[in-house]
């Protein structure tokens, strides 16, 4: 099954379109972790198992293991999502991007190491730097276009050509050029209600993955309302330190949990 194709199952079965991020910070962890060696995880396990219900998507963030040094961790969580919770497809965020003969083992890496559906990749050099991604066809291509950060302004925001800023000739790119295999989408940030509205008006129904509330403080009935597509989904909102740290006691689980479902309940009232 494509990486669309089980999102789409997933938003239905599971009526959420929260994608729990795992960006695990060990000096986070509650202290039933000290003296851990597989702490990492254990940890994101434990949050996996206890979000999955929630969940129309995992996104583990690739630095947040390899500054650790624990990147097999990493490929053993992935597994265990595929094994233990088969259907929720899980997105590699590792934003890659270079020259192509580069890019196919960015690919490999994302797609065959870590058996990830689907990997976040960053357009800026073209697309025959995205196109070892874009060709697996089964496989999410993720693309960069208007970023959740308080500097995205800086370069996405410059009016290249047509009076148009960057950002929307990214998102025209996407959708009427790269997008041959049908496999990608889009990141909009939360932070972005306006920019989130004009990249849905460009792209139709391209799903978006949308980081940026909880911790970074997006809205999520503007998130909705500016880009859900009209059958009320097309976006998978996702959440990270917001869930990942509801609590620092022994209950984390089931306050990730708790965090999770709020979460999903509040998007799902503005659908
Ligand atoms: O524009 C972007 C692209 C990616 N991210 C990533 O999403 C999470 C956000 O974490 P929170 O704790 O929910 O703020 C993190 O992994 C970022 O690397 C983003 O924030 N914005």
């Amino acid at each position: 099954m494509t990486f669309i194709t089980s999102l789409k199952q997933r938003w239905t079965q599971a009526d959420s379109l929260v994608c729990v991020g795992l960006d695990p910070e060990p000096a986070k962890f509650p202290a039933r972790f000290k003296g851990d060696p597989d702490s990492v995880f254990n940890f994101c396990r434990a949050i996996v198992d206890a979000t999955a219900q929630y969940a129309c998507a995992f996104k583990p963030q690739i630095a947040h293991f390899a500054a650790l040094g624990a990147e097999d961790a990493l490929q053993r969580l992935v597994a265990h999502i595929h094994v233990a919770h088969p259907g929720i497809p899980v997105i590699l965020d590792s934003k890659r991007g270079d020259i192509g003969s580069t890019a196919q083992h960015y690919a490999s890496e994302a797609f065959d190491r870590y058996a990830a559906d689907a990997v976040t990749a960053n357009p800026y050099l073209g697309r025959d730097s995205l196109q070892p991604f874009l060709d697996r066809a089964d496989r999410g291509v993720v693309i960069l276009c208007r970023t959740s950060n308080p500097g995205a302004a800086d370069l996405q925001d410059l009016v290249v050509a047509d009076g148009r800023p960057l950002y929307q000739h990214v998102a025209e790119k996407v959708a009427r050029e790269w997008d041959s295999h049908g496999n990608c989408a889009l990141v909009v940030g939360a932070t972005w209600p306006q920019q989130l509205r004009e990249v849905r008006a460009i792209v139709g129904d391209m799903p978006f993955l949308v980081p940026g509330v909880g911790a970074q403080g997006g809205d999520v009935e503007a998130v909705v309302s500016n880009a859900r597509t009209a059958d009320g989904t097309g976006l998978m909102v996702s959440s990270s330190r917001a869930i990942l740290y509801a609590s620092s006691g022994d209950d984390f689980a089931d306050a990730s949990a708790h965090a999770a479902r709020e979460l999903r309940d509040e998007i799902n009232r503005h659908r």
